[in-house]
């Protein structure tokens, strides 16, 4: 195999000249409703189409929500297909939310299947859950470093019941959270040590105002901060420097039914998404110089 650039490097590259923002491809049954669409694999594709028309051409990350295209079955697999292909093919980077996650054995067919070269999903990136323990995501881990590909590990999630899990306090007196977190960090001490960004992200909402302190966890990892929240759920970008700190500049801020909600007209999708990536920049301009 040979492998692609290290994601983190790619992706540092795509932020710097795209901007960090990424937008999510989240065909919910209403979104469809409200773009004129019927419920059914032709509005799927209409609807996946025009935003990879609108926008892979100039935010850094798309991210297609998985769900939305398997509640169509096998038809729904193949729209998500051509949506990654053709994204790429634009020059954005594909994050795929798939939130997998299982014991390693079966974890590595999952992680075949999104970060194998070979795979018709391929992408550059995909969504895991830890809370099979951290050390069954192995399998994605060692495939992502093989083939340059990225791996985001859900650590504090932007939705109010994540905490139960996420803010537990283990024996040792460290937060669920914090050790996801501190296991990031450690996957990404070579590349931190070469003054490159690393390939392993972690998800921490852009919703949870203080309470990312408040669950113990240095937010810093070498490598991407995926902020999902921004719009719908309620949390802008002025929320980001509160929240990461000077980890802000690691920050991908993602925007799904924010930016969505204003299609189908692919003028509005655009300008809408540069809206939102106007704010993120005043908001990290706003809290201090870089540090690299
Ligand atoms: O991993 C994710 O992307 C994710 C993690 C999280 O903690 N919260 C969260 O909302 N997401 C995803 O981010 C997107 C947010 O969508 P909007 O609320 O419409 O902007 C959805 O696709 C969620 O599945």
């Amino acid at each position: 195999m040979t492998p692609l650039e290290p994601f983190g490097a790619r992706l540092r590259r795509a932020m710097d000249e795209r901007g960090p923002l990424c937008v999510g491809i989240d065909p919910h049954a209403s979104l469809l409703a409200d773009w004129g669409l019927s419920d059914d694999i032709a509005g799927l594709e209409r609807f996946t189409h025009t935003v990879v028309e609108a926008l892979a051409d100039r935010v850094a990350v798309l991210k297609p929500q998985s769900a939305f295209f398997e509640r169509f079955g096998s038809r729904g697999i193949a729209v998500l297909e051509r949506a990654v292909a053709d994204a790429r093919a634009a020059g954005a980077l594909v994050l795929m939310d798939a939130k997998r996650g299982d014991i390693g054995s079966t974890m590595a067919a999952y992680a075949a299947t999104y970060l194998a070269p070979s795979s018709p999903l391929f992408s550059d990136a995909v969504t895991v859950s830890p809370y099979l323990g951290y050390g069954s995501l192995r399998p994605a881990l060692d495939l992502a470093r093989e083939s340059g590909t990225g791996v985001f590990v859900l650590a504090l999630t932007s939705n109010p019941e994540g905490a139960e899990v996420q803010h537990a306090v283990r024996a040792d007196g460290a937060t669920v959270a914090a050790t996801m977190l501190d296991h990031l960090r450690a996957e990404n001490a070579a590349e931190a040590a070469a003054g490159a960004m690393g390939s392993y992200g972690a998800v921490v909402g852009a919703t949870l105002g203080g309470s990312a302190g408040a669950a113990g966890a240095e937010l810093s990892i070498d490598g991407p901060l995926l902020a999902p929240g921004i719009g719908a759920q309620g949390a802008t970008a002025a929320d980001l420097p509160k929240v990461f700190g000077a980890a802000v500049r690691d920050v991908v801020p993602n925007v799904s039914r924010g930016v969505l909600r204003h299609g189908p007209d692919v003028a509005a999708l655009r300008e809408s998404a540069a809206r939102f990536a106007g704010e993120v920049q005043e908001a990290v301009t706003a809290s201090g110089p870089a540090a690299h």
